[in-house]
């Protein structure tokens, strides 16, 4: 039996695991990085990437569409195979970039197998081989958890992992779960000419937190595709057909897309040999600062830790656990980033910073009359910002409005930095621009804490904007 030594072992070649090798390789340690097939990562190969990929021939497909309203007059014809085709061709490209990072490891980094602990400093690989490490991260990933009524569905079955490898678009499309999945790809495929209804059990899209966001978004998504919050779909194959009963009715589709949620892929890690405490999940107890386990030399980073499983999360998760991992038993607990999450949505569905509580001060920005989303035939949608009294930091937003995913990382930025109204309303901001919706929230927040409008800065609102 062959007994490999490092001081960090990675358990996980994907965004996470790749910046931990990184960051402890540059901190000096010997390192492995252990993956089953180094395909490239979950963001590249079936997550972040192929879907804007769909999402962006959506968006032409949909503009093309309502071109008209702009005097231009077009006709729209689909062709599903070539969507798919560049898709997958793009799609190949970015992993091929993955691929190549991952080639250019120093020889002896990479091990191929699939990792399992043995104790809390040990790992196997199924193949006889073995791993003592000095410290190890776990930077598995999540998959999709597929709820066991379509288990049994092979021939109608999708799922992040085989839907872009589609041939062709479907003639219809049931969309299982509201989460940022089923909402990017129900509105894509539907702006694609695929007939959609989307289920969710929750009466909530996406976990949208402000009502009058959800209301915009629910709406919006209503032009496209059939909506069935609160319900209980259940699936069932007659004659070859797939049929989804959902109580009130029932449809025929061609597929199924289920996106109920990726848990955390630990099930097969043996963590009990960790000796750590584990809940009923089987997770042990994570520090989301330092992304350490207890007090041990382990430390759990990306969609594995289920912190905040979003790319850039993964990215900055890894540097720091491999860091840590290196420098253990002194470990740093680096701030967190200010939260940002964007749905790429038409328009996005943007969540920046904390919820408001009740002492908050609100401010609201319409953008269903806003100059430059009218300008652009996109102007759907709202903003809104909260800000802490009485002080008047700006605290965090929601937004669904065109321009959402730039403009949340602005606000981030403010949040950040304890930014108030006022420092916003005091940068430069042209017009006409997307930005420029945001000064009526703004001074909404100006007026309710109350904080000065900047002295230089004229309150009106220029024509159109
Ligand atoms: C459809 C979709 C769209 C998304 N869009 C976005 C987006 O637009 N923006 C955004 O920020 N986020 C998006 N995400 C989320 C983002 O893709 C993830 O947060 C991120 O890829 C997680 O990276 P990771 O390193 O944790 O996991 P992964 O990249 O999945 O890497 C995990 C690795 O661990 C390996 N592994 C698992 N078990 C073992 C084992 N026992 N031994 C050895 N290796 C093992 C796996 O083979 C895999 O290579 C999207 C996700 C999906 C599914
Ligand atoms: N743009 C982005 O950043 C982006 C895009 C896609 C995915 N992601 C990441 O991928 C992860 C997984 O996304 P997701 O959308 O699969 O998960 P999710 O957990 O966010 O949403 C799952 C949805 O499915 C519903 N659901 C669960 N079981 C159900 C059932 N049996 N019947 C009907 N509805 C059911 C839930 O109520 C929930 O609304 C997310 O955590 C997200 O961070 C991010």
């Amino acid at each position: 039996m062959t007994d490999l030594t490092c001081d960090v072992a990675v358990i996980g070649a994907g965004t996470a695991g790749l910046a931990a090798e990184r960051s402890a390789r540059k901190a000096g340690a010997t390192t492995l990085l252990i993956d089953p097939a180094f395909n490239g990562t979950t963001c590249a190969t079936v997550g972040c990437m192929p879907s804007k990929l769909l999402i962006a021939a959506a968006r032409t497909a949909h503009e093309a569409r309502n071109a008209g309203a702009l005097g231009i007059r077009t006709q729209v014809d689909i062709d599903g195979p070539a969507v798919m085709r560049r898709l997958r061709a793009l799609r190949d490209d970015f992993v091929s970039a993955t691929r190549a990072g991952i080639d250019r490891l120093p020889d002896g980094v990479r091990i191929t197998g699939r990792a399992h602990f043995t104790g809390p400093d040990r790992l196997a690989l199924g193949d006889g081989r073995s791993i003592r490490a000095g410290a190890i991260v776990i930077a598995t990933g999540s998959s999709p958890m597929i709820p066991p009524p379509y288990r049994d569905l092979p021939h109608h079955l999708l799922t992040n992992e085989t839907i872009f490898e589609l041939r062709d678009l479907p003639k219809s499309l049931a969309v299982v779960g509201a989460g940022p999945i089923g909402l990017e790809l129900a509105q894509a495929m539907a702006r694609l000419g695929v007939r959609v209804a989307l289920f969710d059990h929750s009466d909530r899209l996406g976990g949208v937190r402000c009502d009058d966001v959800h209301d915009a978004l629910k709406r919006t998504l209503a032009r496209d595709m059939d909506l069935h919050l609160g319900s209980d779909p259940a699936p069932s194959v007659q004659d070859g057909t797939l049929r989804i009963d959902w109580g009130t009715g029932a449809e025929t589709f061609d597929k199924v897309l289920v996106a109920t949620g990726r848990p955390p892929d630990i099930a097969g890690l043996n963590l009990a040999a960790t000796g750590l405490a584990l809940n009923d999940r089987g997770m042990p107890d994570i520090d989301p600062e330092s992304l350490q386990c207890g007090d041990a030399a382990i430390f759990v980073a990306g969609d594995a830790n289920a912190v905040r499983p979003l790319l850039h999360e993964a990215s900055d998760e890894g540097a720091t656990a491999g860091r840590n991992a290196v420098s253990y038993p002194a470990v740093s607990r680096p701030d967190r980033e200010v939260p940002l999450a964007i749905t790429f949505t038409d328009p996005p569905l943007v969540t920046v910073g904390a919820a408001p509580t009740r002492s908050d001060a609100i401010g609201r920005a319409d953008y269903t009359n806003q100059g430059r989303a009218r300008v652009e035939n996109r102007n759907v949608g709202l903003a809104r910002i909260y800000a802490a009294a009485p002080g008047g930091r700006l605290t965090g937003a929601d937004l669904f409005c065109p321009g959402a995913d730039h403009m949340g990382h602005l606000l981030a930025l403010a949040i950040g930095r304890g930014l108030s109204a006022t420092d916003l309303l005091a940068l430069p901001i042209y017009h006409p621009t997307l930005e420029e919706g945001l000064k009526p929230a703004l001074r909404d927040i100006c007026k309710a804490v109350p904080l000065k409008i900047p002295a230089d800065r004229d309150t009106r609102t220029p024509p159109g904007a």
